[in-house]
């Protein structure tokens, strides 16, 4: 049954069931500013994602949500305010041992060479582009870098080069690269751009999976398309103009008013099997019966 999400606040009754409020914070963001060429590009932003929350980032274009992720992701560091990831502030520690516990799937991956599908998720271990010489894997890491390109659907590919993989493939390759490190924290930088309906159909199965056998990791997935969000997402952050709107447990936040005003465009929500759609509030009144 397809249901209009509350407009007010009153929890979804789809909504994924809630995680205690105390399990521990995977990641926390207070009071961040970014500026970049004496322009703000993110103001007095705070965040706190707990294991086994999984969290949409949704906002229009430019309002900051790759630069958010890539403060999540420990790449950049924030302008004010602090990033905690797992307990280690940003900027007291080395970056690149912060990464190891965050896996960040960013569909541009600069992939040249033809390595085979294993050997790409393979390069999760390393967190390099290409293999690097001389480092070989060891039976348990050979055995995982399989388990997992089976949980993401791409058994049948192993042995497949990179440049002849769809791109629905590569989106779920890179998946299972970012889970060779066993990380805490997955970071999904708008998985599904570009994938026709079955690919985007695939993907969304294979993260609701991958959701349900990994209980303990969190994750944060950016997207412009509600319609592109797994069932499991649990909380969502509303960004407009580098500045938190909303953010909460879904029930909450994905309500039409809210994502209206994130987009700058009147819409309506509604949620079917735990999906969302979107309509514009215009188009759907018109098709309201009566
Ligand atoms: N290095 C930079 N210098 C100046 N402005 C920047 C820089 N990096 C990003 N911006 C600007 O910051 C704003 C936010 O960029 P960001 O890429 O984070 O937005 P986004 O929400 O991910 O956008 P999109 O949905 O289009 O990918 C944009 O206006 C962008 O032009």
């Amino acid at each position: 049954m397809t249901t209009e999400t509350a407009a007010g606040g009153a929890p979804d009754a789809e909504a994924a069931p809630a995680r205690p409020a105390d399990a521990p914070p995977v990641l926390c963001a207070r009071d961040v500013d970014v500026v970049r060429d004496g322009n703000p590009i993110l103001e007095g932003l705070s965040l706190t994602v707990r294991a086994g929350e999984h969290w949409a980032l949704l906002g229009a274009n430019g309002a900051g949500k790759s630069t958010l992720l890539g403060l999540l992701g420990a790449l950049t560091h924030p302008s004010r305010g602090t990033v905690d990831v797992l307990g280690h502030r940003l900027g007291r520690v080395d970056l690149r041992s912060l990464r190891t516990y965050v896996g960040h799937v960013d569909p541009r991956h600069a992939l040249r060479s033809p390595l085979k599908v294993r050997d790409v998720v393979l390069t999760g271990l390393t967190n390099s582009i290409e293999r690097v010489p001389r480092r070989h894997p060891t039976a348990e890491q050979s055995a995982r870098a399989d388990h997992l390109i089976g949980l993401l659907g791409l058994a049948h590919r192993r042995e497949a080069a990179w440049p002849t993989l769809s791109q629905g493939e590569r989106g779920r390759a890179l998946i299972a690269r970012a889970l060779m490190p066993r990380p805490r924290l997955l970071l999904l930088d708008e998985p599904a751009t570009g994938l026709d309906v079955a690919g985007r159909e695939q993907l969304i199965e294979r993260i609701d999976t991958l959701q349900q056998s990994h209980p303990e990791l969190a994750s944060v997935l950016v997207t412009h398309h509600l319609e592109e969000l797994p069932p499991g997402t649990t909380h969502a952050m509303l960004l407009r103009g580098g500045r938190r709107l909303a953010a909460g447990p879904v029930g909450e936040t994905l309500t039409g008013e809210l994502v209206s005003a994130c987009f700058g465009h009147p819409v309506r929500l509604f949620r079917d099997e735990g999906r969302w759609s979107v309509r514009t509030g215009r188009t759907a009144a018109a098709q309201r019966p009566g």
